[in-house]
């Protein structure tokens, strides 16, 4: 398994992954089939139970965190002023090179040794400096225990309050699993393989406003409602799939789309499906996606036969089939996935809105997140665009995004994110303008693999340029158009004064060629999570273990607080609950490592 650099794997990971989220693969964490192990610095792992209050939960984290603290450090929780970059941990050389020349986390462990290893690489001087800084902050090895014993069980506490989200076919447990349920309105969008329609399940049965599908449309030159309304009318999008090449039997049409079903809920795929894939276990070979905010789920799949929905003949009239198109080409049934219904796409959001610096931070971090989600279960989603980012705003008027799409993604349980590129004929993705370099200069061969582990981050750099009020540098055809194939980092255009530095910084990384140079989408979701509330971890000049530990301890409590009793849908206490779920100790302290060299670097 390929070992990340950033990640050394702890044995506490193993437990509580083994114990809460049973998925195969973790990736960067070279813990699969080995036997799960008790670590002598981990808590027992308590027996899960349904529903956990936030009350309890808050208690179990505090009491089992606070044993883990020496006297006095809770109280000792900083609480100072922005920092001056601290001294001992100036970065000697730019947060590029340092990436190339050693692992932060054998420097943390011991110093000495990532002395060695980054002398061994002709490059003594300036590490000296750096390594002889961090052996001033190094913490002693008790003090150490402690901390990843708490972040063990800060993660284990939100870990297992990821649920699914609340989805608006929850109250309907048995219907919608056939077209005919559904009442279909207005097209959302298309894309190249599929149109998608706003759609409800209307309860009573005859519902208002909305007609019975059975292959019409509404009648033409109907008003449309307004928005709002609208939205309420249709709380579902369908997907419909165009089927040119696939058969028509529901099993030919799982093995070619089978993709899009890698975000599916369990209960999506209870219908038809359900059947087909228990038959078909071994052909079927989709990775099981756990539930994260940031990722579309698809909540009903079925397969139907092709109605003629609004805008068809306009729209798509040669992938109709023949029985509504004499001169169609489409087969005569498809697959339909069902999601909710988001109000827009990202590109859409970001014609109408210019998103503060903030904001758009909390953007850049949730696309993060998400990648980070599927790179730890195996998958790369391939097609990241402004396109296929859906969004609304939570109750504080923040943009939510959830990244969709899933047919181009690579989901392989027997290649992982590693795949053989023996031959042109292999599909390495949609999107050739947001193809990470390694992607799209790879030359097909015997013993070529492409590593997608940090593909899809590359392209969250890329569209973090549109996030914050910019032209996507490898959009267009002018001459400042830059092509993935062939920039060079130095030619990415600046970033606006008003983006704080720090995000400037994680764009650049993400964006730098090297796969072994760009940070991964967890690394840099870290550090953006530090910038955005850390303040006060960073703060102090030498940072000792135990205090990051009274730090994490205040915040996981109150995002727990906030969570529980004052609302569940506020995109940054879903964030935060993301950085707790992933809490590890060396992690963290690498991540803050890494703020405060680049804040030094530039100040
Ligand atoms: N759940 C949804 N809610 C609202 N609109 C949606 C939803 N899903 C998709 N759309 C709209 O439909 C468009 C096409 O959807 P999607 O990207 O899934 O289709 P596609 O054919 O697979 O696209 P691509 O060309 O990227 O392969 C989106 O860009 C968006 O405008």
């Amino acid at each position: 398994m390929h070992h990340h650099p950033m990640h050394q794997c702890t044995m506490h990971y193993h437990a509580v992954h083994h114990h809460t989220v049973h998925h195969q693969c973790v990736h960067h964490r070279p813990v699969q089939n080995r036997p799960l192990q008790h670590h002598p610095l981990h808590l027992p792992v308590p027996a899960p139970r349904s529903r956990p209050v936030p009350a309890m939960a808050l208690r179990l984290l505090l009491a089992r965190a606070l044993r883990l603290l020496p006297r006095g450090a809770a109280a000792a929780a900083p609480h100072r002023p922005p920092p001056a970059p601290a001294g001992p941990w100036a970065p000697p050389r730019p947060p590029s090179a340092l990436f190339s020349s050693f692992s932060f986390s054998s420097f943390f462990r011991r110093p000495a040794a990532g002395l060695a290893a980054a002398a061994r690489r002709g490059r003594r001087g300036p590490c000296l400096a750096l390594a002889l800084g961090l052996a001033l902050a190094e913490p002693r090895l008790e003090e150490r225990r402690r901390a990843e014993a708490a972040c063990g069980s800060i993660q284990m506490v939100f870990i297992r309050k990821n649920k699914a989200q609340k989805n608006p076919l929850s109250s309907f447990r048995w219907r919608g699993f056939r077209l005919e349920e559904y009442l279909i309105g207005q097209p959302l969008g298309k894309g190249c393989s599929a149109a998608v329609y706003e759609a409800a399940i209307p309860s009573p049965p005859d519902g208002q406003g909305s007609r019975r599908l059975s292959g019409e449309g509404p009648a033409l030159g109907e008003q449309p409602t307004d928005k709002p309304q609208q939205k309420e009318a249709f709380p579902l999008a369908i997907k419909m799939m165009w089927n040119i090449s696939a058969g028509s039997s529901s099993e030919a049409i799982l093995d070619a789309m089978g993709r899009e079903l890698v975000p599916a809920t369990r209960t999506a795929l209870a219908g038809e499906y359900g059947a087909v894939s228990c038959r078909r276990k071994p052909v079927l070979r989709r990775k099981k996606l756990q539930p994260h905010p940031n990722i579309i789920q698809v909540i009903r799949a079925f397969t139907s036969s092709v109605p003629l929905l609004p805008g068809a003949f306009t729209d798509y009239p040669d992938v109709l089939p023949l029985s509504l198109n004499p001169r169609g080409i489409g087969h005569s049934r498809t697959l339909f996935l069902v999601m909710k219904n988001y109000p827009c796409t990202l590109r859409q959001y970001l014609r109408d809105n210019s998103p503060d610096a903030r904001l758009s931070t909390m953007m850049i971090l949730q696309l993060l997140e998400g990648v980070d989600h599927l790179v730890r279960h195996g998958i790369a989603h391939r097609d990241l665009k402004s396109d296929n980012i859906l969004v609304e705003l939570d109750s504080a008027g923040c943009p939510w995004l959830v990244i969709t799409d899933f047919g181009c993604c690579l989901a392989d349980d027997s290649v992982g994110l590693r795949l053989p590129f023996t031959s042109s004929y292999v599909d390495r993705g949609g999107n050739g303008c947001l193809m990470a370099p390694e992607v799209i200069t790879a030359s097909p061969g015997p013993g070529t693999v492409i590593n997608y582990s940090k593909a899809d981050a590359w392209a969250v750099g890329a569209i973090a340029y549109e996030i914050l009020g910019l032209a996507n540098p490898f959009y267009g055809h002018g001459d400042s158009t830059l092509e993935s194939r062939s920039y060079r980092e130095d030619q990415l255009p600046s970033l606006p004064d008003r983006v704080p530095l720090e995000v400037k910084q994680v764009v650049k990384l993400l964006l730098q060629r090297d796969p072994n140079k760009r940070l991964s989408a967890r690394v840099a979701a870290n550090v953006l999570h530090l910038s955005l509330w850390g303040e006060s971890v960073l703060a102090p000049k030498t940072l000792k273990p135990d205090q990051m530990v009274a730090w994490l301890l205040c915040q996981s409590a109150a995002t727990l607080l906030l969570d529980g009793l004052v609302d569940k849908s506020r995109v940054e206490t879903k964030m935060k609950m993301c950085f707790f779920a992933n809490l590890d100790y060396e992690d963290l302290w690498a991540a803050i490592f890494l703020l405060l060299a680049l804040r030094n670097q530039a100040g």
